[in-house]
């Protein structure tokens, strides 16, 4: 299903509104980086995501090595960012 990418003035937005996060792929994307005490901490967040990306149908790419979990959110049916990554940013926010 197509979805409209957001305008300059709407990304702009979406960053001021969520701190954690940086503009990534010259503005497709948006991307945060995240540290916790262990494995056990960084994949309970994972999982939580995941049973919010499901429900959301809205799902990250993301990269895991022991503690550290990387990432990015994007709208594939939009070629770029959308309300789905500003809605999903929020809801992982949510979460930390
Ligand atoms: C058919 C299904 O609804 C779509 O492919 C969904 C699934 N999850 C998705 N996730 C992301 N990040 N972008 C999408 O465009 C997307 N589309």
């Amino acid at each position: 299903m197509a979805i409209a990418e957001l305008t300059q003035a709407q990304r702009d937005q979406l960053l001021a509104d969520h701190p954690g996060w940086g503009l990534a792929r010259d503005g497709k994307a948006i991307e945060r980086k995240l540290e916790f005490a262990d494995f056990n901490e960084a994949f309970g967040f994972m999982t939580r995501v995941a049973l919010l990306a499901d429900k959301a149908d809205h799902h990250p790419e993301w990269f895991n090595v022991y503690n550290r979990v990387e990432l990015t959110l994007t709208t594939h049916d939009a070629g770029g960012l959308s309300q789905r990554d500003a809605d999903m940013a929020s809801a992982i926010d949510a979460l930390l």
